[in-house]
């Protein structure tokens, strides 16, 4: 079976390209699986894209391999695009993804049903040494609820209502969110790439 790193020290994402990679007959190796000690790449971008791409080559260049990397984040209308690539931050550090949750709760409490619409973005960037650094990316639709429900999946899942589906993200089943995720539409997208290499 092929490998691709993924730089990320995220389990929820590491987990979900894990899954998703299987179809591919593709290990997704992620920076938590790795015994070296990867530092943290900094991410000083201003936009998804910048980001992912920090994330890829830095590690690319470090491990001296093709490495895929994700930048993603959650995008709230009524909040001019908060938290975006702030979004693992958001109620600062260190990352705590239920105080994320309460702080866009609070800032959404006067926000009426109508105005809650929000999508999760997720940009793939991967780098291959000697090579032009590759983006693709994907988009779930949805609404912000006014309380968390449900207990798979990470970060927002618990107050993200996909389009079309009255349950959160946290209420499907991993592979209900794995049809429908940012994540996901940003992966077939580079479904040539993968199938050249497995
Ligand atoms: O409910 C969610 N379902 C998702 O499917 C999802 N995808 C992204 N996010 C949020 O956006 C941040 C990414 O920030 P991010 O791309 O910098 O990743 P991260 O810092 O968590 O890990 P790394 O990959 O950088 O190591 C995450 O922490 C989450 O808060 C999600 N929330
Ligand atoms: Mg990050």
């Amino acid at each position: 079976m092929k490998k691709i790193i993924i730089a990320t020290k995220n389990r929820g994402k590491a987990k979900e390209f894990e899954t998703m990679f299987t179809k591919y007959n593709i290990q997704a190796v992620s920076l938590l699986d790795l015994d070296n000690d990867i530092p943290d790449v900094e991410e000083t971008g201003s936009t998804f894209k910048e980001n992912a791409a920090l994330k890829a080559e830095e590690i690319s260049r470090l491990l001296e391999t093709p490495v895929l990397a994700d930048d993603s984040g959650l995008v709230i209308d009524a909040l001019n695009g908060r938290p975006g690539i702030y979004s693992a931050r958001y109620a600062g550090e260190p990352k705590d993804d239920k105080a994320n949750v309460e702080k866009v709760l609070a800032e959404l409490k006067e926000v009426p049903e109508e105005n809650r619409s929000a999508r999760f973005v997720c940009v793939l960037a991967v780098a291959i040494p000697g090579e032009k650094t590759l983006f693709r990316t994907g988009y779930c639709e949805g609404k912000i609820q006014r309380q968390p429900r449900g207990e798979n999946g990470f970060g927002y899942d618990p107050i993200f209502v996909p389009k079309d589906y009255d349950r959160t993200m946290a209420e499907l089943a991993p592979q209900e969110k794995n049809n429908i995720s940012h994540r996901k539409n940003a992966i077939v997208q580079l479904e040539d790439w993968l199938k050249s290499l497995s």
